[in-house]
């Protein structure tokens, strides 16, 4: 078993170099983690990002509760859920609560600027900066795959991506349950996930042998890990990786803050030619990136108020 690796986009490298490690992390678990990126975000964004989302975790219960995510398409607030393995629900009942929102004019309850001053400006940076990240990642990987390196912009330019932050803890008497679920063992549905966690650790991934591999917290790095969608995409050449949380124990506060990146809605997906083996079909038939996600989020997520 590898070690998730570790991949510098620092621009002084030969872009070659990058596409190549990027390429080796795909074609097996599908997982990487990436630093060297500050000529895309700033360096100091995801320190801001992590430090507003404690401060809205910090609100009254019953503040946060007013700002409840409606339905699975607006964001906003997400209670803390203990434990519920309901097996038809992607992410289980983990110990978390979370906020989550999605591209600009998307319906959103946002916490009032004065409880959290900038907490929405923060956040449309984030945004855009990590949008910026996961269309340069998306070049990269076109050239991986042998296509133009604008291949997947389109796909990229106007995305709608989920970003939500999310905060696990275990309040004290969950211990006696002997829950550690974070979030429950799952994929990602979209096409490439960016995530942002602290220096607390929880994320582990199943490799080929089976067995959890820790992603350990990295100072100054995203984890970056590709999602159904892209599987689906490279005819299962590139790997969608099962994951998992591992809450912290009783006293321990993890933030973290995935960002999914699921395409312009009305993108047209399509089996690309290069990845299908000579005198072999394509595995799926073309889809609309939102027909996909909804299909998915249908036959995965029951989602309970
Ligand atoms: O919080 C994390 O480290 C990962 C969360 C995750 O996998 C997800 O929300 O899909
Ligand atoms: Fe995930």
């Amino acid at each position: 078993m590898e070690n998730i690796s570790t991949i510098s986009l620092n621009i002084q490298r030969p872009e070659q170099d990058i596409v190549e490690d990027i390429r080796a992390a795909c074609l097996t678990y599908g997982f990487f983690q990436v630093t060297d990126y500050t000529h895309i975000i700033p360096k100091e964004l995801p320190i801001r990002a992590l430090e507003a989302s404690r401060q809205f975790f910090q609100l009254p219960l019953a503040t946060k509760q007013s700002l409840r995510k409606l339905d699975h398409i607006s964001g906003g607030y997400e209670p803390y859920k203990v434990l519920n393995l309901e097996p038809s629900n992607k992410y289980g009942f983990g110990h978390n609560e979370g906020f989550s929102f999605a591209a600009i004019n998307h319906p959103t309850a946002w916490p009032d600027e004065s409880l959290t001053h900038g907490f929405q400006v923060t956040m449309r940076d984030y945004y855009d900066a990590v949008s910026s990240l996961a269309a340069q990642l998306g070049r990269y990987i076109a050239i991986g795959l042998g296509l133009s390196r604008d291949y997947f912009d389109d796909f990229f330019t106007d995305q709608l991506a989920h970003v939500k932050l999310a905060h696990y803890y275990r309040p004290q008497e969950s211990d006696s349950i002997g829950s550690n679920v974070g979030v429950a063992a799952h994929t990602d549905w979209g096409a490439i996930t960016i995530l942002l966690q602290d220096e607390i650790g929880g994320l582990e991934v199943l490799d080929q042998a089976s067995q959890w591999v820790e992603v350990p917290p990295t100072p100054n790095a995203f984890v970056v890990n590709l999602g159904d969608l892209l599987q689906r995409w490279t005819n299962d050449l590139y790997k969608s990786t099962k994951h998992r949380v591992i809450s912290p124990p009783a006293g321990l506060h993890r933030y973290s803050i995935p960002f999914f990146s699921q395409g312009r809605p009305d993108y047209i997906v399509k089996t690309i030619e290069s990845c299908i083996p000579p005198g072999k079909e394509a595995k799926y038939p073309p889809i609309k990136a939102e027909a996909y996600l909804k299909l998915k989020f249908e036959s995965t997520y029951s989602m309970v108020a």
